[in-house]
């Protein structure tokens, strides 16, 4: 067994348009989570937590380069010497607008970005929002990590691609909604079953122009089994993972010896 990473899952309310007050939440809730014991090592946040879905507003809304993320998450990390994976965030940069994960470590540094690849039609996010074209493989204290977002799950090759470039633990800040959580369940469960890792989706929860967001924040062990898993409300869901457990599932059923990728990939 190799040394357990300790996560606590920040499932918030959002308050769509209001940057100020997600804010002063977000920090209320991090606040909390930091003082759970034991202590986590990672926390967690939901996507879009800065706007929410205030798509036809979002260009005055995001936030400029991620700065005022970037500022206060840091001293954050800093103050509590604990990693963050801040959700993510709308961010506007030269007139455009994505949809964006920041990662920081304990000494405030952030060691990630990644910006959703995946559009979500569904919402409108692909009339408002450009998208990225990076996949988030990333470095967490030495565990190989990577993160994905909401609608990004519905896309396997993705997270068969961070497999393959090694990581163990796939993180997926959401804000996804009734009546499709019969999807969010099955698709995380999947995700972590075929690539045999971690799966770690944060969801938000509460009504919003009508749409309702379920929470059901999931930490899914690389066997598909489900560790924890939030109700509809507000919660910080919290959960002991060991990245050991992986090595010895892609033991005991070789599937990536056992891949054929000359035949199926293209
Ligand atoms: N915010 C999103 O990407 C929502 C994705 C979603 O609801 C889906 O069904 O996919």
């Amino acid at each position: 067994m190799s040394t357990p990473l300790r996560l606590a899952l920040v499932q918030m309310n959002i308050e769509a348009g209001n940057p100020e007050a997600n804010f002063a939440k977000m920090l209320s809730r991090l606040e909390e989570a930091a003082a759970l014991a034991p202590k986590p090592d990672l926390i967690v946040l939901p996507e879009m937590w800065n706007t929410g879905y205030a798509l036809t507003e979002i260009k005055s809304l995001a936030d400029p380069d991620g700065a005022r993320t970037k500022e206060v998450i840091s001293e954050f990390c800093r103050k509590h010497e604990v990693n963050v994976l801040a959700g993510s965030i709308a961010q506007s940069r030269g007139g455009t607008v994505t949809n964006t994960v920041h990662v920081f470590d304990r000494t405030g540094a952030e060691i990630s970005e990644y910006s959703k690849i995946h559009l979500f039609q569904l919402m409108n996010e692909h009339l408002h929002l450009e998208s990225g074209d990076r996949p988030g493989s990333f470095d967490l204290e030495g565990l190989p990590a990577a993160v994905m977002i909401c609608y990004d799950i519905r896309f396997p090759e993705l997270a068969r691609k961070l497999a393959l470039e090694g990581a163990k633990i796939l993180f997926v800040p959401a804000e996804w909604p009734h009546p499709r959580l019969h999807h969010w369940r099955t698709l995380l469960q999947a995700r972590a079953i075929e690539n045999q890792m971690y799966v770690v989706s944060c969801n938000t929860v509460g009504e919003s122009g009508g749409t309702n967001f379920f929470g059901h924040s999931m930490v899914i062990d690389p066997w598909g089994e489900v560790l924890a898993e939030a109700g509809e409300e507000e919660a910080i869901l919290s959960a002991e993972v060991d990245l050991g457990l992986v090595d010895e599932v892609r033991g005991r059923i070789p599937v990536f010896a056992d891949r054929r990728p000359a035949i199926y990939d293209n």
